[in-house]
């Protein structure tokens, strides 16, 4: 009874117009054909990418966008792990911006990664490009002058004619229409690149925002909003202290109008799509985002959904052994990708390494992390989407949103300690409508901390895979050994790292 009172407590959000929301799994999937208004060149596009048909999901804010009933207001979309959340934004803003006549930047879509920000980059290319519009990137892949030379478009010099350096400044243009950015490299372009304006900003897109809330970069919302803002209206009083004087020119000059729906009231030009599998509805972090009349998009009654194909399962284990479980069950999975999740980068190598150490066993494992550089990162991913691996083990923080087609197992090695978590970790498989595993290595004393967990997306149903004890016990002398080569592996990397800080040390006490 208490914990009813407290689901329901938790469940109903506090903020009035998210109480009434709109349900997208009431849509059903449309086929392109039937979509209203789709723009025949955007169709052929979609078919192009094997899509015939939209997700509810995008169904719904086609609706809301481009489909009869849209409304200048803002949307606030919480919708399932793999149910195509990066079309359903994508879609309506390419099909508007398709009619623009002057190619200025337009739109921005913001990630937290930059993994994560190729992957959506890719997916705006495929449709931009079939009605001539630019898709930038600003991730800090490629050094800041390679990436400025893509992004900013400078006046073509005529022999003969020489311009002054004011001149040559308001002949700078966007090369691109849409942006994705991530955070870090879209303040360097604000603050630093000459030409780059968010004077003529239409669509502000804040995916998986309520992981970009958390993490202030540089206050990157405040300026953003404060630079796609009318000069007399601050929202945020302080960002102007934030912002340079030098940059007084790039606030925007924001152009009003009447609002349909709301009589006499104006709307501001800049339209916001934030969206997250567990969209925060904490009003104090929502209220960062200023969201004008906003409308609430969410999927069922429930506020935490998994995929409806997706079979949680629980591995109870000895924690003496427990790397032998995960060894015996990705055998087990053999053939199939999986996904190894554990709570920190420390232990995502440390695993990884261990693993490794048992011998030549037919799977290829690689580690995929932070503290590695983005180009290995970039290539074991690649190599992951390929087949050519077949597990990855990682932390959390890396794949977040991350798309690999014909990932059928997600393995939680370390117990997730919230359901958020737990969503984002079990959502990179069964995408897409696709069948897929989540299995989480537990001891004993953890499993009723796990089902409490589960029970807040209402899963009450998490079977346990067994794994049988003679195949951990075969592995024992194997592991004592893999043990003993960790150790000196470990060893052997603290060294090395203490040889690189003494020669920098060294250096700079030289040159001081
Ligand atoms: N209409 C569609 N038909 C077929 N496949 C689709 C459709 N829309 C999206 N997909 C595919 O579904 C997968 C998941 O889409 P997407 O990455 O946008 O999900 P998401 O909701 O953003 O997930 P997450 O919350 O994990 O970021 C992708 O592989 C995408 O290509």
């Amino acid at each position: 009874m208490e914990v009813a009172t407290e689901q329901k407590r938790t469940s109903v959000p506090v903020l009035p117009w998210m109480r009434n929301p709109v349900d997208n799994s009431l849509y059903e999937e449309c086929p392109l054909n039937f979509l209203p208004f789709l723009d025949p060149r955007l169709e052929a596009a979609l078919c192009n990418m094997g899509i015939s048909s939209l997700f509810p999901v995008q169904v719904a804010v086609w609706q809301e966008t481009i489909g009869p009933g849209s409304f200048e207001r803002d949307l606030c979309i919480n919708s399932p792990t793999g149910s195509g959340k990066t079309l359903a934004y994508a879609l309506p803003i390419v099909q508007t911006l398709s009619t623009r006549a002057i190619k200025c930047l337009r739109a921005l879509v913001v990630l937290p990664t930059r993994d994560l920000a190729v992957q959506v980059k890719e997916v705006f290319a495929s449709l931009a490009s079939a009605v001539g519009l630019s898709v930038g990137l600003a991730v800090g892949q490629s050094s800041i002058a390679d990436e400025i030379s893509e992004l900013i478009k400078k006046p073509t010099l005529e022999a003969g004619i020489c311009f002054d350096s004011e001149d040559f400044l308001l002949g700078l243009r966007s090369s691109v229409d849409i942006l994705v950015a991530t955070p870090g490299r879209l303040m360097d372009h604000i603050y630093n690149t000459k030409g780059f304006t968010l004077d003529h900003l239409c669509y502000l897109v804040v995916d998986e925002t309520d992981r970009l809330l958390r993490e202030a970069y540089q206050s990157w919302l405040p300026t953003v909003l404060q630079l796609a803002h009318t000069p007399n209206q601050s929202l945020y009083p302080d960002a102007s202290n934030i912002l340079s004087p030098t940059f007084g020119s790039l606030k925007t000059i924001r152009t009003f109008g009447v609002e349909r729906g709301f009589k006499a009231k104006p709307y501001p030009r800049l339209m916001k799509m934030v969206l997250s599998a567990t969209l925060t509805q904490d009003p104090s972090k929502l209220a960062q985002l200023d969201l004008h009349h906003p409308l609430f998009l969410t999927t069922g009654p429930r506020r935490y959904q998994l995929p409806e194909q997706l079979k949680s399962l629980k591995v109870i284990c000895e924690p003496k052994f427990k790397p032998l479980y995960l060894l015996v069950l990705l055998e087990t999975l053999l053939g199939e990708k999986c996904i190894v999740f554990t709570s920190s980068v420390e232990s995502t190598h440390r695993l990884c390494t261990l693993l490794n150490f048992f011998g030549d066993r037919q799977i290829k494992i690689k580690e995929y992390s932070r503290l590695q550089r983005q180009t290995i990162r970039s290539k074991t991913l690649r190599a992951f989407r390929s087949g050519e691996i077949q597990v990855l083990v990682s932390s959390d923080a890396m794949t977040r949103g991350m798309d690999v087609e014909g990932v059928k197992n997600v393995i939680n090695y370390d117990m997730p300690a919230y359901i958020k978590t737990y969503i984002h970790r079990a959502g990179r498989t069964a995408r897409a409508g696709q069948t897929g595993r989540c299995f989480t290595l537990l001891l004993k004393d953890e499993v009723k901390r796990f089902k409490k967990i589960l029970q807040k997306a209402d899963n009450n149903s998490c079977p346990v895979y067994s794994i049988p004890s003679e195949s951990i016990e075969s592995l024992r002398s194997l592991y004592t050994t893999a043990l003993e080569k960790l150790k000196d592996s470990i060893e052997s990397e603290k060294h090395g790292k203490r040889r690189i800080s003494t020669k920098l040390s060294k250096k700079k006490e030289k040159s001081a």
